[in-house]
């Protein structure tokens, strides 16, 4: 049987989706790619909080639940928590690079943009923490996929001022579409923390297929599943979804599962900042357990209020 995988057309999407099958292909299952067309690839209005969520990822996860394919590759950032019980999460591979990247021509660190400087992102996770380090910062919406986002370094949009100084991206896309050698500065954590699930894939496939879902399982990593498990129940603690200025980052190191996260006021005047770290033997009951501590304190603070605006 080859497993048919279920993909969107974007480069990123199709880097992705071989990806997947050149991993299945190492652990001896056959594969090959069903591109879909999604909405959220076409439509250049500016996200905000009256779109949907989930706009990247119904399209293919449909295609699972019409049986037009078996698996649906998600970037897991781009995937809603809420559960659909048709589908399962069969395996999150290991996670390579979680940062956010400020891309400029002269690869600026974040004090080096000039007062006042224009930076652009569509995320009102980045566009809240720019503004809690950098108040004096333009940040302005940008949308499309990475090659668009990046022209608007060198073009001014219509009626715009200049073009960009700055735009932040994914650094996990950036090397994953082999523009690593792009003047980038990667933030720290404290100045820019990613996005629940940032850099991992989620791969998903019916619950009822038992099949696919044990090749698939073979690609999953416990540790990275573990950290986006903690990151994605505290953002759904935090009712957030993914436009919700939340962030969120857990990690595996000397037996500990570790999770610091943030919610900030749109305009990033206020923010709540919370880490915990809890012992890791493999478990993801440990991983719910540090979410809901972590979400627990923040919630006491105010955190579902602030990130309303
Ligand atoms: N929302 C778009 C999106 N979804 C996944 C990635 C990159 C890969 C990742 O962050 O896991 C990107 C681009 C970006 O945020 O710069």
């Amino acid at each position: 049987m080859k497993l048919r995988i279920a993909t969107r057309q974007s480069p990123l999407a199709l880097w992705q989706a071989e990806h997947v099958a050149a991993r299945l292909a190492d652990a001896g299952f056959e594969s090959v790619l069903v591109p879909m067309v999604s909405s959220g690839d076409t439509d250049m209005r500016p996200i905000d909080g009256t779109r949907q969520v989930g706009l990247f990822t119904k399209r293919i996860q449909q295609a699972l639940l019409d049986d037009e394919a078996d698996v649906a590759v998600h970037s897991l950032k781009d995937l809603p928590t809420e559960v659909n019980e048709q589908l399962a999460l069969a395996a999150v591979p290991p996670r390579e690079t979680v940062a956010d990247c400020l891309v400029s021509k002269s690869g600026m660190t974040l004090s080096d943009v000039p007062q006042g400087g224009r930076v652009g992102t569509g995320s009102r996770r980045r566009a809240a923490q720019l503004l809690s380090r950098r108040p004096d910062l333009r940040v302005e919406s940008i949308r499309g996929n990475v090659q668009t986002r990046l022209s608007k370094l060198d073009v001014a949009e219509e009626g715009a001022d200049g073009p960009f100084d700055a735009i932040v991206l994914a650094d996990a896309g950036l090397v994953r579409l082999k523009m690593q050698d792009l003047p980038r500065y990667h933030f720290t954590f404290d100045e820019m923390l990613p996005a629940p699930g940032q850099g991992a894939l989620g791969i998903e496939v019916r619950s009822a297929d038992a099949e696919s879902h044990a090749a698939i399982a073979t690609l999953d990593d416990i540790e990275t599943r573990a950290s986006v498990t903690a990151e994605r129940t505290l953002l759904a603690s935090l009712h957030g979804g993914c436009l919700a200025p939340i962030a969120a980052y857990a990690n595996v190191a000397g037996g500990k599962l570790r999770l610091s996260a943030v919610a900030l006021s749109p305009d990033g005047k206020n923010r709540i900042d919370e880490s915990a770290e809890i012992d890791f033997e493999s478990d993801l009951a440990a991983a719910i357990e540090l979410a809901t501590k972590v979400s627990d304190k923040m919630i006491a603070a105010g955190a579902i209020e602030m990130v309303r605006g």
